[in-house]
């Protein structure tokens, strides 16, 4: 063959694998590897009859790859692509790889937010992926009747490699939604009243550990005024709390420190599967490689050794644990340990860094809003009187509105899942109509929360202010100003069949923390330090990361926790 029929059909075989993606989306890594590793060589072979060996490799391999990759970029900006008619940027809509760049940066929900003030509603935000911010269309979306969960969530599980058994992904990560609805079962079961009043007793327990902690920093100053990282105490509190409710304790976080590292290891392990889950058949391949794939081996075993041993443990208590396990077998006669296992790694990462960046928010919001701070003080000092009592009576959280406005507007502001709420048409549906949009098959759609809950058009004046009366407003008020707080457009917790499971619990936690750390303590920002550092710090991997939050706290005249 010559040299340039040669160079004819490598050049048709770009072409050929480049439809032999779009037909199937490359979720295998290694037989993607197979495929783009041997297609180059039969043109290779043909080159040899003209120069040498390894000089033909070189000509095919690059020509195949060339070929592939501008037939690629042409197609996706191309006005032949099926998302051709949705507006965003050129880079977004070329690859994945931008948003791999974007969210390394931590900062992908104000991106996102900058790209819908920019174009619209419904934004592409990638190759095969739009961005819907439109609350008439999230029942569409995340509802009974919406889409099950998108490719994103096969990029981020932390299961092993080797466990390709899709009957052990965890609740979070099952994308079917048959073998999700079965899934859940248990968890609804598990997060029933009556277990939740288990959990709260827990919970109740470990929030007053964490005002002991406090009060003793406090106590050990000779002026009384101890100087904190709240955000990392409440990290402690949140984990020991959540190592209680999935490994029946055992962190001690709070009481000895964070010695292992276990914060650090968390988060390096989450920072990958966060970049990743955008190009999902990357994952494997990340996770095998020696240095980057550490932290989620290293965090793989020790949630392996922690079930192990709360597996075999006798049960004293009943923790989440418990319940999870016995609804499993009282729905499938069995309780197979990968599956447990899955089950505790979620609770413990969806449980405990969600709850604590929104506590840490609220801190920081309170300190940096007196009247509101001074408001909650007010209402917590009428509810739980200081003469009377040093804990929290749950009953009454019912009697305090402002304490419910001002955990909305952090939930609000700085939603702890920023970004990616992620659905997709169910293969072999055909695709999805969400309103006037065709969603097709292979065509993934992401609801923005931060983008929704700063939107103008539901909430309105301030949408991006720390504003906690909006919630007490009703709209219907005549006050002749323009006023909106439209409840549809916040879902902080998500919504439909694969919403928060945990939200009962995540609002409990939240409104006896505030309380307790509102009534005992007097909390102001440390000398020197610079609250603008807080909200640079907060980072959206996967659940919002965090930086310092440094805080002067004094002891207010109460009744003491201790004794
Ligand atoms: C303020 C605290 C919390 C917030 C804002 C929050 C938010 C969320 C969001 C947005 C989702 C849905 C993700 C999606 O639709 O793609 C979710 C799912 C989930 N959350 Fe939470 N969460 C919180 C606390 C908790 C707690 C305390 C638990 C208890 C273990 C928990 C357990 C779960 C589980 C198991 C799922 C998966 C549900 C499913 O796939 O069906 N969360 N959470």
């Amino acid at each position: 063959m010559s040299r340039r029929d040669a160079l004819a059909l490598d050049i048709l075989l770009g072409l050929a694998v480049h439809l032999w993606f779009n037909k199937h989306e490359p979720v295998v890594s290694w037989s993607l590897f197979a495929i783009l590793a041997v297609a180059p060589t039969p043109p290779a072979a043909l080159l040899c009859e003209h120069m040498t060996a390894l000089h033909s490799a070189l000509v095919a391999y690059s020509l195949f790859f060339g070929t592939l990759f501008t037939s690629i970029v042409i197609y996706r900006i191309s006005p032949i692509h099926p998302l051709a008619k949705y507006p965003g940027p050129v880079l977004c809509k070329v690859s994945q790889l931008w948003t791999v760049w974007i969210v390394s940066g931590g900062k992908q929900h104000q991106y996102r937010k900058t790209l819908h003030d920019a174009y619209g509603p419904v934004v592409r935000i990638g190759p095969n992926e739009l961005s819907i911010a439109d609350k008439d269309l999230l029942p569409a979306i995340l509802g009974t009747q919406g889409m099950p969960k998108g490719p994103l969530f096969s990029g981020r599980r932390l299961t092993p490699i080797s466990d390709k058994n899709s009957e052990n992904y965890s609740l979070i990560s099952s994308r079917d939604p048959q073998r999700h609805a079965q899934l859940r079962k248990p968890w609804n079961k598990a997060f029933a009243n009556s277990p939740l009043k288990d959990y709260e007793e827990l919970m109740v327990h470990r929030a007053l550990q964490l005002i002991e902690e406090l009060q003793g920093l406090c106590q050990q100053q000779p002026d009384g005024v101890s100087h904190v990282d709240i955000a990392r105490w409440i990290n402690f509190f949140s984990f020991d709390f959540m190592g209680d409710l999935a490994f029946n304790g055992g962190f001690e976080l709070m009481r000895d420190g964070d010695k292992d590292g276990l914060l650090r290891r968390m988060s390096s392990a989450l920072f990958y599967p966060a970049m990743c889950q955008h190009v999902p058949w990357f994952s494997p391949i990340l996770r095998a490689v020696p240095y980057v794939g550490a932290p989620m081996r290293a965090f793989g075993k020790f949630a392996f050794q922690r079930t192990q041993s709360r597996y075999t443990q006798e049960v004293k208590r009943k923790d989440l644990f418990y319940y999870l396990t016995e609804a499993i077998i009282s729905d499938s006669g069995t309780s197979p340990f990968p599956l447990i296992l899955a089950n505790s790694v979620l609770a413990i990462i969806a449980g405990s860094d969600t709850t604590s960046s929104v506590l840490s928010n609220i801190v920081y919001y309170l300190i940096s809003n007196p009247t509101d701070y001074a408001r909650l003080r007010e209402e917590v000092d009428l509810v739980f009187r200081p003469t009377e009592t040093s804990s929290v009576h749950p009953e009454l959280f019912t009697e305090m509105p402002f304490l419910n406005a001002v955990i909305n507007e952090v939930l609000r502001l700085q939603p702890p899942v920023p970004s990616s709420l992620q659905r997709a048409p169910m293969l072999g549906s055909g695709g999805k109509l969400v309103g006037p949009h065709y969603i097709k098959e292979g065509t993934a759609i992401q609801v923005p929360p931060y983008t929704l809950h700063r939107d103008p058009r539901y909430f309105y004046p301030l949408p991006d202010e720390f504003w906690p009366e909006r919630w007490l407003k009703s709209s219907t008020e005549e006050t002749g100003d323009k006023f909106v707080c439209d409840r549809g457009a916040f879902i902080p917790f998500s919504m439909g069949p694969a919403n928060c499971v945990g939200k009962p619990l995540a609002m409990f936690e939240l409104k006896t923390i505030v309380s307790l750390l509102v009534m005992h303590f007097e909390m102001k920002f440390d000398d020197g330090f610079d609250p603008k550092s807080w909200e640079r710090g907060l980072k959206d991997h996967l659940v919002l990361a965090k930086g310092e939050l440094m805080v002067k706290m004094v002891l207010r005249e109460r009744v003491s926790v201790v004794g």
